[in-house]
């Protein structure tokens, strides 16, 4: 993923060069000792400690004159609501020494009070009284003042009464009673006041009471919305704040989709350092985003595709070979639009070679027609057929191409890995490939019975398994697999397949999981569920690609609003790739006129199929489970008890969601005593590995009951 170009590296040598040539060439020789004399000033000023850091460049004084007039407009009302908590710190005080509280109370504790009742009783009447006489005689000063000196006096006195109780009303961290129990809206509070951050960090539990942040570069408006970098302290995590994304922009009084919080990584980054950014307003909103690449005559689809924006309108680029990529989403959320996006890419690069399937057999993808070197548009049986057989095609030639491969020499070929040069290379055959699928649950849901090489399956799983091979083996020999689908749940989309696709979408989705089976497991826990987007919001997703994000890999996903491109728009793309394909003779296949089938070596498929899951067809297990056994390994047998601290940790799981569904599951935790590190033995609440063993045979049971039964029926 990429975001906005950076001037190349390349280039910033370049005009370090040109600087340094521009100091050492002068051809004014009277002029050198002005020129020393000037630099050893500045270099002095620079360096001193005794000019004020503001003075010594034009950005430090601007943040401080911004700093004294930020100051200047919070004075007068900072000044009042001290004098308001001196007023209150004052009552509470007096009020406590007219009721003689300290006696009153060490007389309670030492059980003396009943002995001590009337020594009290006669000091709070005598406090009583000296409040009377201190009342009446500053009543009678004030009244003789303002007779003898008019009402100016009085006013002199307010005055320096209230800087007083200013004084004593200041805020101090941690101070009982000084802090308002309802404190205002926080909605860019915090930009003015460096407390209010802090106090939302503290209440969002991402801070303890006495801990603070460091604040490493001031607030500062960016772009639609504010930014501010703050260190957090020793042994706090960016992750954590990244995680409880939602808390903190309830303490900041801020819709979620407003805060942006990404982690500082490179140079100047660490592991506390975070970055935080609030938008003004809703983010996502306004009329549609136009697709870039509406105005290129081509795209070079090894280049990132233009897809959308985020929050902050940066552009989101989405690199699409050597990886795949999966769009879940309910029905009219932008699934196709976004779906589109990435084919439009590989659309304009001629070299580009596609496969498109529409299980939804409408006319979004009719104009790709055009093009497509294989096109199927329906959900009939013949049409769930074609699919098969264009898939079993292309597993061939996976196959062939890596056996092609392996006889480049290493300068062509050095990494056994496709590279450009090869895919452009038209007598080495091996153009990029794209197989998009729309819809792609119509195909994986036939049950259609069928017996592949003596094993039984259907057509739905035997298609899951091709597409799962392309997506794990294809992409190192150019193919990429691109799927949309309406249901992304784990019947439909089976984990075998799931867990090859590099790239994932979710727009909005019924609930967490549905977002987990897209976006990945537990990435709800780590802040990211597509359910929580609005209806309103079209076209607008989580995006997790391939690999590190540029805000590094602890930021694993980005909420983006794709870019859009309406049905005109998309027709007049497809007429250009294929114009471009016409004037390159790269046109084959439907776009060409010829649907004819290659000969397969059905056999050598199914075998390579049969070597990708282990010779069998692999049980789905529910989550969490199929991470627990994946994760105790042999140890499901050996061990007698896991505790659950150890299973949350390695899964990287929210406890109480992690109790959740092993419940779920019939499996619940017990205390057991276990030796810890060092040797002793303490309670801990866990799970028995019998326990674990039991949920796994019951889920295995019901699967193989229900493949019976769909075997039964047809
Ligand atoms: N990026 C976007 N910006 C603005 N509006 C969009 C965007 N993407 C989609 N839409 C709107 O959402 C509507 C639905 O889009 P689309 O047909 O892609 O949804 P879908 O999820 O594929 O629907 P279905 O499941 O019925 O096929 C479009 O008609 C369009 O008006």
């Amino acid at each position: 993923m990429t975001g906005e170009t950076l001037p190349a590296p390349g280039q910033s040598r370049e005009v370090e060069r040109h600087i340094f040539d521009a100091e050492l060439v002068d051809d004014d020789p009277l002029r050198e000792p002005h020129l020393n004399l000037r630099r050893r000033f500045m270099n002095w000023w620079q360096r001193s400690s005794r000019v004020p850091a503001a003075l010594k460049s034009r950005q430090a004084l601007r943040g401080t004159a911004v700093d004294a007039v930020a100051f200047m407009v919070r004075s007068p009302w900072r000044f009042i609501s001290a004098v308001g908590r001196g007023v209150a710190a004052a009552a509470r005080s007096w009020r406590r020494w007219v009721r003689v509280h300290d006696y009153r109370e060490a007389a309670e504790q030492s059980d003396k009070l009943a002995d001590k009742f009337t020594e009290i009783r006669a000091l709070t009447l005598f406090r009583w009284k000296v409040t009377g006489i201190v009342a009446m005689a500053t009543a009678a000063a004030a009244t003789v003042s303002y007779v003898v000196y008019g009402g100016r006096v009085l006013w002199i006195a307010a005055g320096i009464g209230s800087v007083v109780l200013a004084v004593f009303g200041r805020r101090k961290d941690g101070a009982p009673g000084r802090k308002p129990v309802l404190a205002g809206p926080r909605a860019l509070t915090w930009t003015m006041d460096p407390q209010v951050l802090v106090d939302a960090f503290r209440d969002a539990k991402l801070i303890g009471k006495d801990e603070t942040l460091r604040l490493v570069e001031r607030a500062a408006h960016d772009g639609a919305g504010w930014a501010v970098t703050v260190d957090l302290p020793a042994t706090r995590k960016a992750a954590d704040v990244i995680r409880h994304r939602e808390a903190l922009a309830s303490a900041l009084a801020v819709d979620e989709l407003q805060l942006i919080v990404e982690r500082v990584r490179g140079r100047g980054g660490h592991a506390g350092r975070v970055f935080l950014w609030v938008a003004d307003e809703a983010p996502y909103s306004g009329p549609p985003l136009r697709f870039p690449l509406l105005d290129a005559e081509c795209w070079d689809a090894w280049r990132p595709i233009p897809f959308g924006r985020d929050a902050r309108n940066r552009r989101i680029d989405l690199p699409v070979v050597w990886t795949s990529l999966i769009v879940g989403a309910i029905p009219r959320q932008g699934k196709t639009c976004a779906t589109r996006l990435p084919a439009a890419g590989l659309i304009l690069d001629p070299c580009t070679q596609l496969y498109v399937f529409d299980g939804k057999g409408g006319k979004d993808w009719k104009a790709a027609e055009a093009v497509a070197h294989r096109y199927v548009c329906g959900d009939e049986q013949e049409h769930a057929e074609a699919v098969r057989d264009y898939l079993v095609e292309l597993v061939a030639e996976v196959q062939a191409r890596f056996s092609r491969m392996s006889t480049l020499d290493d300068e062509i070929c050095p990494e056994s890995k496709i590279t450009p040069q090869i895919s452009r290379d038209r007598d080495l055959g091996m153009p990029i490939t794209a197989v998009i699928i729309d819809e792609v649950q119509v195909y994986l849901e036939n049950p259609t019975r069928l017996e592949i090489e003596g094993k039984r399956t259907t057509l739905g799983a035997y298609l899951a398994d091709l597409l799962t091979y392309l997506a794990r083996k294809g992409p190192a020999v150019g193919i990429v697999v691109i799927l949309a689908t309406q249901r992304p749940d784990s019947n439909t989309i089976p984990s075998r397949l799931r867990a090859v696709l590099g790239s994932r979408f979710a727009l909005r989705v019924m609930d967490w999981r549905d977002s987990n089976i897209v976006l990945g497991e537990q990435m709800n826990t780590r802040g990211f569920d597509a359910s929580t987007l609005l209806p309103s919001h079209k076209g607008v997703g989580i995006l997790r690609p391939d690999g590190d994000t540029d805000a590094g890999a602890d930021t694993v996903a980005v909420t983006v609003r794709t870019f859009y491109m309406d049905n005109g728009e998309w027709r007049t793309i497809c007429e250009r790739g294929r114009a471009l394909r016409e004037a390159a003779g790269t046109l084959t296949g439907h776009a060409a006129g010829d649907d004819r089938p290659r000969a397969i070596d059905q056999a050598a498929v199914a075998k390579a199929l049969g070597a990708g899951t282990d010779g069998g067809v692999p049980v789905e297990l529910p989550e969490p489970l199929a991470s627990v056994v994946e994760y105790l390994g042999d140890d499901l047998d050996r061990r007698e008890f896991v505790p659950t601290a150890e299973l949350t940790e390695a899964l990287d799981v929210e406890p109480s969601v992690f109790a959740r569904e092993m419940g779920r599951l019939e499996c619940r935790p017990t205390r057991h005593r276990v030796p810890d590190a060092t040797g002793e033995v303490r309670r801990v609440r866990g799970y028995f590995t019998a326990d674990i063993r039991a949920a796994l045979d019951r889920v295995r049971d019901e699967i193989s009951s229900t493949d019976e039964a769909g075997a039964g029926q047809s």
